[in-house]
């Protein structure tokens, strides 16, 4: 018998804090030993020489739509694209599936399927909505990692956004539970009348879309979570921050002792207004895209360390809904986007701007870690779970739709060259995806 199930050979491992070039030894899915020229016996080895060796990331924001709205997406699927993307574990929204997660009896419905058919680590996300606060405490209790709130309408029937009573009741509780409350900060009256505005004006553009969701509109939201977070002691984390004016708010308030966190998402470090122009529904999400400038900024943001995690806000659907003719108010807003944060991470941060390997370490795996008690995830470490992936830096590759392992493959950023390669992909100390191919042992339909 081998003393090791793998090892990973003289690849230069990236952690948070440093890049040491190096030997993983893995058993029994844990980081047992790292090392120089280990010596021992292994069922297998891979050679990284040349290679980058990082932690899995932790995608903290996806909508898998599992159970009951699989034909947007699914387990099986939306977990193959992680993989793929180098991703070992994500934390799934509460919406999107239906039923939403909102009570522990949806909770189980949901962990059954992804036991079932997810190849990366599954993690849940509760939902907070005006009838459920009596449910909160059970969820907890039965392990989501935090509670998920819409300050404004969800876009899904059954997931309804937060009035203040509501959310401020809930943040009394969640903060009695010690757990956080994750926000998708717009405000309603200002999205929902601007947007009116504009639609009886006849006024239905990309353009005109953005404008109907302004920065603004942001901010309201989130100095009112704020305040609420200040008077109930709830921590409170900010999803998808489509700008550095909105992280600005949130950075005076973590300096004055608020436990507040923030994600940005890979698109609005990618992708601007334009992109909505040119590719239309696919590049539709809430909070809009933003114009250059703002991705500017959001990316100094991002290097002066202001912002905790970043996502991809995973939020598919059917091409017949991603199609906009004229009417840029219609058609779905979410972006399919699990597979590329790394590459989004690497080429734009990393290669175009200069931003640390450490730091996208930082951002996606070891803060999120963290912040959500993952104790065992989120580095490479002795003692540890092996969850890693390989990566090449000097492979540069065009996004092709034929990639994306997506129930639907589309993506707005298909077309787009990206520098960094994922090569191999391991979670729990098994290899899940490697040279394009999904190697999983898990078969949903075997
Ligand atoms: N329901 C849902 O997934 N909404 C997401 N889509 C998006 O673009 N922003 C969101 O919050
Ligand atoms: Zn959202
Ligand atoms: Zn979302």
């Amino acid at each position: 018998m081998s003393t090791y199930d793998l090892i990973i050979k003289n690849g230069k491992i990236v952690t948070a804090e440093s890049t040491v070039q190096g030997d993983i030894a893995i058993k029994d899915g844990k980081i047992i030993e790292i090392g120089q020229s280990l010596q021992d016996s292994a069922d297998r080895v891979i050679d990284a020489e040349g290679l980058h060796v990082l932690p899995g990331l932790i995608d903290t924001h996806v909508h898998f739509n599992e159970p009951g709205r699989t034909e947007w997406e699914g387990l099986e699927t939306g977990s193959r694209s992680l993989a793929a993307g180098g991703v070992t574990t994500f934390f799934d929204m509460p919406l999107n599936s239906t039923p939403p997660t909102i009570n522990k009896e949806n909770l189980d419905l949901k962990k059954a399927c992804a036991d079932e058919k997810s190849i990366v680590n599954p993690r849940y996300w509760g939902g907070l909505v005006p009838e459920n606060i009596a449910d909160l405490k059970e969820l907890h209790e039965n392990g989501v990692i935090g509670f998920k709130a819409f300050m404004s309408p969800s876009g899904i029937a059954d997931f309804n956004h937060v009035d203040d009573e509501t959310i401020f009741k809930g943040m009394k509780e969640i903060a009695s539970l010690g757990s956080r409350l994750a926000v998708h900060a717009e405000s309603t009256v200002i999205c929902d009348q601007l947007a009116e505005e504009k639609q009886k004006q006849g006024k239905t553009t990309a353009r005109d879309f953005v404008e109907s969701r302004p920065i603004i509109s942001e901010i309201e939201a989130v100095r009112r979570i704020i305040s609420y977070a200040e008077a109930t002691g709830c921590k409170v984390h900010v999803v998808h921050a489509s700008s550095r004016k909105v992280v600005e708010v949130i950075q005076a308030a973590k300096d004055r002792g608020v436990d507040i966190t923030v994600e940005t998402c890979a698109h609005y470090l990618a992708l601007t207004v334009k992109d909505l122009e040119e590719k239309g529904g696919l590049a539709k999400c809430c909070p809009p895209l933003r114009d250059e400038d703002e991705v500017e900024d959001l990316w100094v943001a991002v290097a002066n360390g202001e912002i905790n995690v970043i996502a991809s806000d995973h939020s598919p659907a059917p091409a017949s809904m991603k199609t906009i003719t004229d009417n840029y108010f219609e058609g779905w807003g979410g972006i399919s986007g699990a597979q590329s944060t790394l590459n989004v991470m690497l080429t734009e941060g990393y290669f175009k701007r200069n931003l640390p390997l450490e730091k996208i370490v930082a951002l996606t795996a070891t803060n999120p870690a963290k912040l959500f008690g993952l104790d065992s995830k989120g580095t490479i470490a002795k003692g540890y779970d092996a969850d890693i992936t390989i990566v090449n830096l000097d492979e540069s590759f065009e996004l092709k739709n034929e990639d994306l392992f997506y129930r639907h493959q589309h993506s707005p950023y298909v077309g787009m060259t990206f520098k960094g390669k994922v090569k191999s992909t391991i979670a729990n100390g098994e290899v899940v995806f490697e040279n394009g191919e999904i190697t999983a042992s898990k078969k949903v339909n075997a």
